[in-house]
């Protein structure tokens, strides 16, 4: 890659694409293609072939997708399936047609099948049945990677794909209903803190910075919605999570994974798919306590075992992109601490 070429970071505004956009300006890459859904839906065949005609992008991050944490990967079914195959199809497909040179796809570690050996290595990939909450969009994914592998094999284009582990940073989705399990308790904890003080106006700030807060967690947090704001029932607040707490998982800072895709874009070119992680994991209750003491809440957390735990576990075995000379550098609890910062900040912007 040179620092003159045209790059289309496809979803630019999300967690991934926008930690791609901060590496390729500090890079040193300035030619980027950038659009948001609302100026180019990606589900739209015509509009796409009409943007890559017009554009003609040299390097393609295609890190647009439809995604979600466990209850909207289950809630939503036909959403992920059906936007993750049209994105990810009129994408790689006008890539080819309109002359790139290389384009990075991205799955992740849900694509591998719910039961297989630990640590996961790429090899696993159809071996067994999926996870129920989410085969839906691993199907998508997997579809994805078929469709680079063809595309290698029939035309000689130069689509990689990489499977991320669980990620997390600054950016990411803190809605409480569809978001992954770090921001929620990020912001959950952060809630429970807040409650604890009797701080309902930051309370209010919160809410209108990063959405509605539920019914369950509003109740857990001993507080009532009024006309106005909110008003304490008479109660401690207390951290209601999902599941049991005991899946394990693992965490990779966003900004890593964007280290790894330019390192990747820029070494490898192979059909085979290539795993990004860190090598190991928490279980949720780990994570749970981690955040809850970078947080300061002194309170209690209960479990709502009435939602899915999901994946037992799924660590990936990192060892072919080590083999390659890459690995993280962000440490589970610094990363924890930075994004919970950042949003603190945000909070009162
Ligand atoms: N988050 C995670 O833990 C993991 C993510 N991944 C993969 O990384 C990639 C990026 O995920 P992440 O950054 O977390 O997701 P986000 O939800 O944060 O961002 C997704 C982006 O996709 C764009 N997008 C969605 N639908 C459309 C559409 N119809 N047309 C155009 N753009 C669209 C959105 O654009 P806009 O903002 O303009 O609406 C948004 O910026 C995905 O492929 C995902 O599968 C893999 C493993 C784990
Ligand atoms: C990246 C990955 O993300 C999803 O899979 P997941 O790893 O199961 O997702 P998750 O982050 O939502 O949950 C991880 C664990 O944490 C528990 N948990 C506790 N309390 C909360 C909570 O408050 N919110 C959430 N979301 N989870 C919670 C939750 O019950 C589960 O046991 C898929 O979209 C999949 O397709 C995919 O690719």
């Amino acid at each position: 890659m040179n620092k003159t070429d045209r790059i289309y970071v496809a979803g630019h505004r999300g967690l991934v694409g926008s930690a791609i956009v901060r590496k390729l300006r500090a890079e040193g890459f300035h030619d980027l293609v950038l659009r948001t859904s609302e100026e180019l839906d990606l589900r739209d065949q015509a509009a796409v072939d009409r943007f890559f005609a017009e554009e003609r992008p040299d390097y393609v991050f295609l890190a647009a997708a439809k995604v979600g944490g466990i209850h909207a990967n289950n809630t939503y079914p036909a959403d992920f399936i059906r936007d993750n195959l049209q994105i990810q199809t009129n994408v790689i497909d006008a890539a080819r047609r309109h002359g790139v040179k290389k384009l990075l796809f991205l799955g992740s570690s849900c694509i591998y099948p719910r039961e297989c050996p630990q640590p996961i290595r790429e090899e696993y990939l159809l071996t067994g049945p999926l996870e129920k909450t989410n085969e839906w969009y691993a199907i998508a994914k997997i579809a994805g990677i078929k469709m680079c592998q063809a595309y290698r094999r029939q035309y000689g284009f130069d689509a990689i794909c990489l499977m991320p582990t669980n990620l997390y940073g600054p950016d990411d989705n803190f809605d409480l209903e569809t978001s992954h399990v770090l921001p929620a308790m990020i912001r959950k904890f952060h809630l429970a803190k807040l409650a604890e003080r009797g701080d309902l106006e930051a309370i209010a700030k919160d809410e209108r910075r990063f959405g509605r807060i539920p019914e369950d967690i509003l109740e857990a947090l001993g507080l009532e919605r009024t006309a106005t704001g909110f008003r304490r029932i008479g109660k401690a607040p207390v951290v209601r999570l999902w599941g049991t707490g005991s899946p394990r998982r693992e965490f990779l800072h966003v900004d890593d994974l964007a280290d790894a895709c330019l390192f990747l874009m820029q070494r490898y070119s192979d059909e085979e798919i290539i795993n990004v992680g860190v090598g190991e994991d928490v279980t949720i209750r780990e994570l749970a306590e981690m955040v809850k003491g970078i947080v300061g809440f002194e309170g209690e957390v209960i479990w709502d075992t009435s939602k899915p735990d999901g994946t037992p576990r799924k660590l990936l075995d990192v060892s072919k992109l080590r083999g390659l000379g890459w690995t993280h550098q962000i440490k589970l609890e610094d990363g924890i601490r930075r994004v919970a910062e950042r949003t603190d900040r945000e909070r009162e912007t």
